[in-house]
């Protein structure tokens, strides 16, 4: 035991999702009283998205973790009007919420190129500010990463989600038979015939009482709250962490990862899910999927298998539920085609609900420009155009 906990926190020490900063605008410059002359305003902090950053080397590149604008130029005789401060650019990886000290969300990285504005630089000095320049907003922030993927894998240690995120992409993560073997998130992209490329996230295992910190706790649950869609991932000969756990079958497995999830962040299990059920080339596998499926069409009879406090409170229905070897490959095309499927309606559900949006907004804009034309109309007293209401 105290051998792994000795493992994971070497190999956790490598990845850093989150980190603070001191960030500090740049001065005003001083105005000339003489003359009348303005100062120059002091550099903006900025957080810009950038291809290829990660945390990790903005920690290493800048030990103090600090950041300041430079400072406005003095006016002087021969410009008036002093120089603006250089504006300084912390260079983030995409994926990125920015939020103060308090917790306050000072914006998002969703996209290369997109930037946060974190302290803004003074003023320079001026006739109206005595001439007295102003300093540059001081604050800490923070940098939390979450990664951006299409589906995030989600199970329990051990159900071999390394295993499949190898069947089905172009990841190599480490895999191996004992309990955390993935210790830190990892994408893999999945590419299709038609040159589509979807992305997987593959996290480390969730235990039964993550909630209460066990194994690696809920920290990395934070990485699927922006993946589009979950993939449940179970071992179809069930769970056991140590011979003094219960050993849990993969109906109980997929209810415990379902209230874990809940416990974390209740919309998380509102998400459109997926099951995969792993290791079909056990022996007895077929009969223990067949349970299994009686078992999830009629899941509010089975509670009684799980602790009062881990039922959750809505059961998941599965867009598909898919059986599957991640050793000898059986199912993972078809599972393939099912992920492909259910982002693919995902994502014209989507549209088909951003194009009633819009619809229904350009409705109620010309409904308050017909609004208003009256308005107008009947002030001007002006009869104006008529309008037939249809
Ligand atoms: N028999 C059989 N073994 C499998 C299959 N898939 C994975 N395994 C084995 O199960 C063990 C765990 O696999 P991993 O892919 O590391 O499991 P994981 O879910 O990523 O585990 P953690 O990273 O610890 O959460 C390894 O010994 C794999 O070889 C399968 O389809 N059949
Ligand atoms: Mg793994």
């Amino acid at each position: 035991m105290v051998h792994i906990s000795r493992i994971c926190f070497r190999k956790y020490g490598n990845f850093v999702d989150n980190l603070r900063l001191y960030v500090r605008g740049g001065t005003g410059g001083m105005a000339l009283p003489r003359l009348g002359g303005h100062g120059g305003n002091g550099g903006n902090v900025w957080v810009v998205a950038t291809k290829n950053m990660t945390l990790k080397r903005i920690k290493d590149k800048y030990p103090l973790k600090r950041f300041v604008g430079g400072s406005g130029g003095n006016s002087s005789v021969r410009a008036l009007k002093g120089e603006k401060g250089k504006d300084e650019e912390i260079l983030a990886p995409v994926g990125i919420t920015v939020t103060s000290d308090d917790g306050r969300i000072l914006g998002e990285l969703n996209a290369e190129g997109d930037r946060v504005l974190v302290a803004k630089g003074g003023s320079g000095g001026t006739p109206c500010s005595s001439f007295e320049p102003k300093k540059g907003q001081v604050k800490h922030i923070r940098l939390d990463l979450k990664l951006i993927a299409d589906l995030g894998l989600v199970g329990f240690p051990n159900a071999g989600k390394s295993s499949l995120l190898t069947a089905l992409s172009n990841a190599t993560p480490q895999i191996a038979s004992y309990a955390f073997t993935t210790l830190r998130p990892q994408i893999g992209k999945v590419a299709y015939p038609d040159y589509k490329q979807i992305s997987i996230a593959d996290l480390p295992g969730l235990i039964e009482g993550a909630h209460l910190n066990r194994g690696m706790g809920h920290k990395f649950l934070k990485h699927v709250e922006r993946t589009k869609q979950l993939l449940f991932v179970v071992d179809v000969g069930g769970f056991q962490l140590a011979s003094k756990t219960p050993l849990r079958s993969a109906f109980e497995a997929v209810q415990l990862l379902t209230k874990e999830l809940e416990l974390y962040k209740e919309e998380l299990v509102s998400k459109p899910a997926l099951l995969v059920v792993n290791k079909m080339d056990l022996p007895e596998a077929d009969e223990m999927l067949e349970e299994l499926k009686e078992q999830l069409q009629n899941p509010e009879d089975f509670t009684n298998l799980l602790p009062d406090d881990m039922i959750p409170k809505n059961f998941i229905t599965f867009r598909h539920v898919v059986p599957v070897s991640a050793l000898t490959g059986f199912g993972v095309d078809h599972l393939k085609s099912c992920i492909r499927l259910s982002l693919d309606e995902y994502a014209a559900m989507e549209t088909g609900d951003t194009h009633q949006e819009k619809l229904q907004a350009l409705r109620q804009q010309s409904h308050e420009c017909f609004r208003n034309e009256d308005k107008v109309s009947l002030s001007s007293g002006v009869g104006g155009t008529q309008r037939t209401t249809s």
